[in-house]
């Protein structure tokens, strides 16, 4: 069977970041705002007062600390509580393939490609900013990369179902080496006035090269050893913003369901179990053992979350080196997570040491990748 190795990965980090200090106070403001406006229906018990927000909370809740915004203004004024970006012209990039194609250029130079060594393009992400034509393709036209390009969303794990796909494509020999990109504008479908999730997630992009071992150049090559994709009906993690909007009545509205929601407790008590088992039937089918792993880059949503997965597929507390997380820095930036853990820590990785890169989200879906360090 053909082997397909990870060369090269690239992060875009917006420059942008709101501290959880600059997020509680822009929330606790608009809270304020809102209640004073609105005092005489919540004194008759018409509406609910919005409770304020603290930054203890939330990293007690969540291990988030900070986050990267493309836009930190529109999010930080208490009228607004959005991010503001310019639309674009046709004529330009759009905001997506920008982010893309700059951690692009980093995945390629570090996997020593050019273009058009390239031979295919995924957009992997839980949101694409419009229909058609595919964000893909256009990051692929910029790059000037041929051969083909299409979107694709499973949200959260977007970026392991991406490289299911792209292993599964260059084994069955649609393509050589394929660039998966994952554009992650959280921040667009985050209600920020809500106190529940308003610190849940950030904005940036990742990269990967995917490509035939026999002709890949870097030092860094991380065999794929194996995927597996899961999904299981779920309302839990839900956001029915789409194109049927302005058919249905009163949806066009400014509405709590047109942006992301959960039932954050239920998530956990969910999800947890389902990730531990697909982990560890994954690495069984593999004929490996937990104890052989070197590191497991979890999808980043939360720190208790990860832990406890962490401990249940290794049967202890994994160091801290053993399961990195970068929550704390970045929040949740959906697909991207795992795999700018992956990134930031696997240099340091022996050849032949082992890992697992492993999202988990709405869907639910998740997805496990097994991968050698060469
Ligand atoms: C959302 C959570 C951080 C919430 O933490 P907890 O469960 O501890 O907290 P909770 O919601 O029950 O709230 C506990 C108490 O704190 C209060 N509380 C809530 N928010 C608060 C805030 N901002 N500041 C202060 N207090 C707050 C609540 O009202 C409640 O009060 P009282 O006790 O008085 O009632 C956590 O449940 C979580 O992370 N779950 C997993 C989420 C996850 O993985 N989601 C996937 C995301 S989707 C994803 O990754 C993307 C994708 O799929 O695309």
């Amino acid at each position: 069977m053909t082997q397909v190795v990870i060369t090269g990965t690239g992060v875009f980090t917006p420059e942008n970041v709101i501290t959880n200090e600059e997020l509680v106070t822009a929330f606790n403001t608009y809270a304020d705002n809102f209640n004073e406006k609105n005092a005489a229906a919540i004194d008759a018990g018409e509406i609910n007062a919005v409770p304020h927000s603290s930054p203890e909370f939330i990293k007690k809740a969540s291990g988030i600390e900070q986050r990267y915004v493309l836009n930190k203004t529109g999010v930080l004024d208490p009228d607004i509580m959005h991010p503001v970006l310019r639309a674009r012209e046709e004529s330009e990039l759009s905001q997506m393939a920008e982010m893309a194609v700059a951690a692009a250029k980093v995945a390629l130079q570090k996997a020593g490609k050019t273009a058009s060594e390239i031979d295919a393009v995924i957009c992997a992400a839980s949101n694409h900013e419009r229909a058609y034509p595919a964000i893909a393709i256009e990051v692929q036209e910029a790059l000037e990369i041929k051969g083909f390009a299409f979107d694709m969303n499973v949200a959260c794990s977007s970026a392991t179902f991406g490289i299911q796909a792209a292993r599964d494509m260059i084994r069955g020999g649609s393509a050589r080496s394929i660039l998966i990109v994952n554009p992650e504008i959280c921040s667009a479908h985050l209600e920020w006035r809500d106190r529940d999730c308003h610190f849940i997630f950030g904005d940036v992009c990742t990269a990967m090269i995917l490509e035939r071992a026999d002709l890949a150049l870097s030092d860094s090559r991380f065999e794929i050893i194996d995927t597996r994709c899961v999904t299981e009906f779920s309302n839990n993690i839900r956001n029915d913003a789409g194109f049927l909007r302005r058919t249905r009545e009163g949806h066009m509205q400014d509405r709590r369901d047109m942006l992301f929601r959960q039932e954050g407790r239920k998530v956990f008590r969910e999800v947890v179990p389902l990730v531990s088992a697909l982990i560890t039937e994954h690495l069984e089918a593999n004929d490996l053992s937990a104890d052989q792993l070197s590191r497991l880059w979890l999808h980043q949503a939360n720190k208790t979350m990860n832990d406890f997965i962490g401990s249940k597929v290794l049967g202890r507390t994994p160091e801290k080196h053993e399961q990195p997380n970068i929550l704390q820095n970045y929040a949740n930036t959906s697909s991207a997570g795992s795999i700018i853990a992956f990134s930031q820590h696997s240099d340091d990785l022996n050849s032949g040491d082992l890992g697992v890169i492993c999202s988990f989200g709405a869907g639910y879906s998740a997805g496990s990748i097994i991968v050698k360090r060469l």
